[in-house]
């Protein structure tokens, strides 16, 4: 997780970081590690021919720590977060998720465990609406020998993680776009993973609404502790949300650039105006190059 120091930040070398990507993982956090990602791609097979997306890549993520994945469109952000969260498997490499491989056998079947430690957060919040705010985010407990009561009670506490503990009885129509989300959140949260995966989540919200919903995912970070990675394509999100940035090169991806972030945490958005938070933003915008 981010330390204390204010403002000190640290930012890898293109050169360093691309030998980090070609030896080893960027960041080993031993054998504690939340998610060790060791050599996975992935190359679709498309009616067209195989697409190469993503070419092996190493990566750890410590418990609690909060990791931006970023890169240009098609490069294979959404590939590796899916890949994470067992939704499809990699051509080549291993992911454990703590000490449990993701995938065993030959089938490419995730594992139970595995699974149960991660939550999943898409760019649209895929509410039913013909269901009140708190039975969407007790979905995922049906059919789990819960009862009526105990779903409410755990997706009450939910709703109140992000903000909505009045809104349990509303209906999706009824609520903003952000609120959706939070929403979304919730339901992700609800069977209590140690990990958080979000694609994109933000990224169909307005400006204020989304600098609304980093600071709440901050501070719902913060006072869970909760594992995140977080795909985007918004530069100052990245910087305003990560412990560290992970730039992945135009397809095929690879592991481009790490960048560590270590401003004081909770950050406000008084950050983003901080000279070498504009220097990070700068920093990875250049690499970016063309693509942003
Ligand atoms: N099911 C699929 N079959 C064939 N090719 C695919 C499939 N899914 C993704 N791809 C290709 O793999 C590459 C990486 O896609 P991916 O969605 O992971 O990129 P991304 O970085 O998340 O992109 P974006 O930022 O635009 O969402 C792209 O070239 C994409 O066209």
């Amino acid at each position: 997780m981010a330390t204390d120091t204010a403002g000190t930040t640290t930012t890898t070398s293109q050169g360093s970081s691309m030998s980090e990507a070609n030896s080893g993982p960027p960041r080993v956090a031993g054998s504690g590690a939340a998610i060790s990602v060791r050599g996975i791609g992935k190359t679709y097979q498309a009616s067209a021919g195989p697409v190469r997306a993503l070419l092996p890549t190493d990566l750890e993520v410590a418990p609690g720590e909060f990791v931006v994945l970023l890169g240009p469109s098609g490069c294979g952000k959404t590939t590796l977060l899916r890949m994470l969260a067992g939704l499809i498997s990699p051509t080549e490499g291993t992911i454990g998720i703590g000490d449990k491989p993701l995938f065993t056998g030959r089938n490419s079947t995730p594992d139970r465990d595995a699974l149960g430690s991660l939550g999943f957060v898409f760019q649209a919040p895929n509410l039913m609406p013909w269901r009140k705010v708190w039975r969407n985010i007790a979905l995922p407990l049906e059919g789990k020998g819960t009862t009526r009561a105990e779903r409410r009670e755990r997706a009450a506490e939910m709703a109140r993680l992000v903000g909505l503990g009045d809104f349990l009885d509303h209906y999706p129509k009824a609520l903003s776009g952000g609120m959706q989300q939070r929403v979304a959140i919730a339901r992700a949260l609800i069977h209590r993973p140690s990990i958080l995966l979000m694609d994109e989540p933000f990224g169909a919200l307005d400006a204020m609404t989304r600098d609304q919903m980093n600071l709440l995912l901050q501070q719902l970070w913060l006072d869970t502790g909760k594992t995140i990675v977080l795909v985007t394509h918004s530069i100052t999100e990245a910087v305003f949300l990560a412990d560290r940035v992970v730039l992945l090169s135009q397809r095929p991806g690879r592991v481009q650039d790490v960048v560590d972030v270590d401003f004081a945490r909770p950050r406000d958005l008084a950050v983003t105006a901080e000279p070498h938070f504009g220097e990070q933003v700068g920093h990875l915008r250049k690499q970016l190059g063309g693509h942003r």
